[in-house]
């Protein structure tokens, strides 16, 4: 029986229990030879046309209205031919500019593109995988960029460590250098750098050089870019090797003419600051940003520049397109703790219990948040993410709109599916099958 109770513009669902139990559908740590598990997966793969482990096809008949205008607009945004380069003159010409005319101070730009520095990084190299960053700084702005970088990076959530071997007695970098003790950011010189760095690190922030580098690399730093190229042929053989990320140029290279020889840095990613220099047409590792989003437009109309826009707030911007991702590939490899049958709590709905308020306590972000699948009259099923607005012995209850896609296939067909999807415990909680549970619209 339905019965239906407007609320303002929504009613309330609710699935209410008849005779079956909830299914929880685990697709981790599953123990299969568990007794308690063999009837639920049989079931679980009993629900599909397909065994679990075959491979299904769902493939659309047509393209949906204006798929193609998206695509192409997005794709010429991304084009990275039609972004703006800058010569050594130019780079140089624009620094004084801000710092002059326009009244930007040296450390107000230093901040914003060393926070533009590690949001790049926190793009792409999430800290639980990447979190020891070395950064290697320079003398001059751009290890300056490096030495903010960290600070920020230590703040997101990274170990950083700092090698900064040629320090500039100016407040500036002394205040720079006294804000990373302060955070208890360790230093190391290089004679203390290990000598594998892979074994060590993570990321190697190559903040020794910018714009203003010339002629041939005098040491330490020829040494320190030695490390890092050595690292990169070395570890060709590796699985992992730590990510090298470069402040604005690849130190060593030619500003202009990029890594003239072959034989310099190959950075896994640039973050190249107001805009790209000419040797970042040279770049081809898998991650070119923009950082330093403080451009007037009286600089970007002089120079004709023609950068992506920033997203949001986003203090970075990708410049061309992502590189490409072998989907097959994409695989995490979960670590739960044990759970045995004795630990299920015997009526489903405590179960739930149990785990929503794990889920509550870990904070995770919406863990009401579930996927409910319903098909109407013509079988056709859809799934949407809805909020859980509460749940009981007797059911589990969301709002929709009597005029929704749901809510016609709800009245049309009793019976649907919920899943929650707690990523970060590792865990999904389930119904695939609504058998002897009914929907009741109230
Ligand atoms: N709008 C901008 O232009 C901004 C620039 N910033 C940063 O500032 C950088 C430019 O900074 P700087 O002009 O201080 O220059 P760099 O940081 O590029 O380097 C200059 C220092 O390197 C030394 N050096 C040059 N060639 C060398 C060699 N062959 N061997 C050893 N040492 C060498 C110089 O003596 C000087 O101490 C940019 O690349 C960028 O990272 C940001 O901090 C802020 C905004
Ligand atoms: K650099």
């Amino acid at each position: 029986m339905l019965r239906l109770v407007r609320k303002r513009t929504t009613m309330t669902c609710l699935f209410f229990k008849q005779s079956l139990p909830l299914i929880f559908n685990f697709s981790l740590n599953i123990n299969t030879s568990h007794s308690f598990y063999n009837p639920l997966l049989s079931r679980l793969s009993s629900s599909f046309l397909y065994p679990i482990q075959s491979p299904a096809v769902l493939s659309f008949c047509s393209k949906p209205p204006g798929s193609e205008v998206g695509v192409r607009s997005v794709r010429s945004m991304q084009n990275s031919e039609s972004i703006s380069y800058l010569s050594q003159r130019e780079a140089a010409e624009i620094d004084e500019t801000l710092m002059g005319p326009l009244g930007f101070s040296v450390d107000q730009l230093m901040e914003l593109a060393g926070l533009s520095v590690a949001t790049s990084i926190a793009e792409v190299y999430k800290p639980s995988e990447y979190k020891r960053v070395l950064a290697v700084c320079g003398p001059g702005n751009n290890g300056g960029d490096g030495l903010v970088a960290a600070r920020h990076l230590h703040h997101f959530g990274y170990k950083p460590f700092v090698c900064y071997p040629k320090r500039t007695p100016k407040p500036l970098y002394s205040g720079l250098v006294t804000q990373l003790e302060s955070l208890s950011v360790p230093f190391i010189s290089v004679e203390d750098l290990p000598l594998d760095l892979s074994e060590e690190f993570d990321i190697l922030l190559d903040a020794m050089f910018g714009f203003s580098y010339h002629g041939v690399p005098r040491p330490p730093f020829d040494g320190l870019i030695q490390m890092l190229v050595s690292l990169r042929n070395y570890d060709q053989t590796r699985q992992k090797s730590p990510a090298i990320v470069s402040v604005d140029i690849p130190s060593g290279w030619h500003v202009e003419e990029g890594d003239i020889g072959g034989a310099g840095i190959k950075p896994d990613m640039l973050v190249s600051l107001t805009a790209p220099k000419l040797c970042a047409k040279k770049f081809c590792g898998p991650h070119h940003f923009l950082g330093g989003r403080f451009v007037p437009p009286s600089i970007a109309d002089k120079y004709k520049l023609n950068l992506p826009s920033y997203p949001g707030t986003s203090m970075c911007v990708r410049i061309g397109k992502p590189p490409q991702i072998d989907i097959s590939a994409l695989r995490e490899n979960y670590i739960s703790p044990e759970f045995l049958e004795e630990q299920v709590e015997a009526d489903p709905v405590d179960q739930f219990h149990k785990w929503f308020e794990e889920a509550l306590a870990a904070g995770l972000k919406e863990p009401n948040a579930m996927a409910l699948s319903t098909a109407g009259r013509n079988g056709k099923p859809s799934s949407r993410i809805v909020l859980l607005k509460g749940f009981d012995k007797n059911g589990f209850v969301w709002f929709t709109n009597y005029e929704s896609q749901k809510g016609h296939q709800l009245s049309e067909n009793p019976h649907a599916s919920l899943l929650f999807y707690w990523d970060g415990l590792n865990r999904q909680v389930g119904r695939l099958l609504f058998a002897g549970w009914s929907f009741k619209l109230s």
